[in-house]
């Protein structure tokens, strides 16, 4: 076994199982302790919660705890592995919203035959929650549970592979084009992948400007085409009227390319076919579409980026959702609209640009940090990302109308 697989499995399994627990947040030593805290004084929120739903924020911890909900069938990129053997990632999650913006975050992980069933065992629980975070559901069908569940949830309902991602990705782009000399409107887009991920990142880039007939989206059939017959209704929104037909020839003068699909799927030499100063995400976790170093063997004019940790310029959701909850709970949103989605891409982008603090450099093993082609985004553990993405959230939901206090 490989020292660091050994790592990870004991990182999971000591000191004790896990990555979470349940801490008290009120004191319960004395009999006069429980008798505030069970019974009989529990009867007291018990009744003024029945009386008005709202006072569950006041006296229960509703108000900071997101659930963190998933059914397995798209665990990062690994596939469908089924509910139980999503719970690392899930709790992974937890731990980060905890770390990061403290917020309490629980995994839920569902069992379901239909996705009617998956819709109506969230639903049934909403309201336990001041959010839920979706993760790893596949697509179609996370499409429909997501809109089902914003329609039926009186809590912000978010699919952090769709929006999350869509967020980073917009806000690392934008400043990858601004590095590489290249405006969004005019770039050929290559996008392999037409799930969750890819169809969100780029109605996103598309809102930043993007062209939606310069797109080129692929999945495990090739280059998705205005002749196919085989398209679910979101992938048909990225039907291409085109001759093309495979990564090869897509990529072709490609400007970007986004790899939300699975691991080495990008063969080394089609990046000799892009255009000057491309843009490489490899999005896919844990292993990229392509090892960074494989791409800059071939290429020295590229900005490359991934979704982990231990390369420069990661992109990955972590960067996002909790910070854009942290935003929502702040104020009671009933939902995170496009508005607040787009007050986290411009304060990613912002705080990009800005001087880093000597915590995140000794964080991150780096003697200095500055926007350029190997630092287009914030590192995860920034402490500003919080402060900052979280105000902009809040005031965007208090703007656009959404806000409930
Ligand atoms: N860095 C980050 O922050 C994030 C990264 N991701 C990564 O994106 C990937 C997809 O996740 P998600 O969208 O949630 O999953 P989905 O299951 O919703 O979508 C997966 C997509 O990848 C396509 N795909 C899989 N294998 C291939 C292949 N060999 N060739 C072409 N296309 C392929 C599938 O094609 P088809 O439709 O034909 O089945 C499908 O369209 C994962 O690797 C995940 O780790 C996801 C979210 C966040
Ligand atoms: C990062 C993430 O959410 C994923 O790869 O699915
Ligand atoms: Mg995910």
């Amino acid at each position: 076994m490989s020292d660091f697989r050994q790592r990870a499995l004991d990182y999971h399994a000591k000191p004790t199982p896990g990555k979470i627990s349940v801490e008290l947040s009120t004191p319960a030593d004395s009999v006069d302790d429980l008798a505030l805290a069970y019974s009989p004084g529990v009867a007291e929120p018990v009744r003024e919660i029945a009386e008005d739903p709202d006072n569950a924020y006041k006296y229960t911890a509703k108000g900071n705890l997101v659930a963190v909900i998933s059914n397995g069938t798209a665990i990062l990129g690994l596939g469908n592995l089924g509910p139980l053997a999503s719970k690392p990632v899930m709790e992974g999650k937890a731990l980060l919203f905890k770390r990061f913006a403290g917020i309490d975050a629980i995994d839920i992980e569902v069992k379901h035959r239909t996705t009617e069933e998956f819709i109506n065992t969230v639903a049934n629980i909403a309201d336990t929650f001041g959010g839920i975070n979706l993760e790893d559901i596949k697509a179609p069908e996370c499409f429909e549970i997501e809109q089902e569940l914003i329609k039926r949830c009186k809590i912000p309902v978010f699919h952090d592979d769709q929006h999350g991602t869509a967020i980073v990705t917009a806000a690392g782009m934008l400043n990858a084009l601004e590095i590489q000399g290249k405006n969004i409107e005019n770039a050929k887009i290559v996008c392999l992948g037409a799930g969750a991920a890819a169809v969100a990142c780029m109605e996103l880039l598309i809102k930043c400007g993007a062209q939606r007939e310069r797109i080129y989206m692929l999945d495990r059939k090739g280059v998705i085409h205005t002749r196919r017959e085989d398209l679910t209704e979101h992938k048909s929104l990225f039907a291409n009227n085109t001759d093309k037909r495979t990564l090869e020839d897509v990529m072709d003068g490609a400007d970007i390319f986004v790899g939300v699909s699975g691991p080495d799927l990008l063969p080394p030499e089609t990046l000799a076919l892009m255009a000057d100063n491309p843009i490489v995400f490899a999005c896919s976790n844990p292993d990229p579409e392509i090892r960074p170093d494989l791409a800059h063997a071939v290429r020295d004019d590229l900005i490359m980026a991934t979704g982990r940790s231990d390369y420069p310029n990661q992109v990955n959701n972590v960067l996002c959702f909790p910070f854009i909850f942290r935003g929502a709970l702040n104020v009671r949103a009933s939902a995170i609209n496009d508005e607040m989605k787009v007050a986290a891409v411009e304060a990613l982008r912002a705080i990009t640009k800005e001087e880093v603090p000597a915590e995140v450099l000794a964080a991150s093993n780096s003697k200095s940090l500055s926007f350029s082609k190997d630092y287009i985004i914030p590192k995860p553990m920034d402490p500003r990302l919080c402060e900052r993405i979280a105000s902009a959230v809040s005031k965007a939901a208090i703007d656009s109308g959404v806000a409930g206090i």
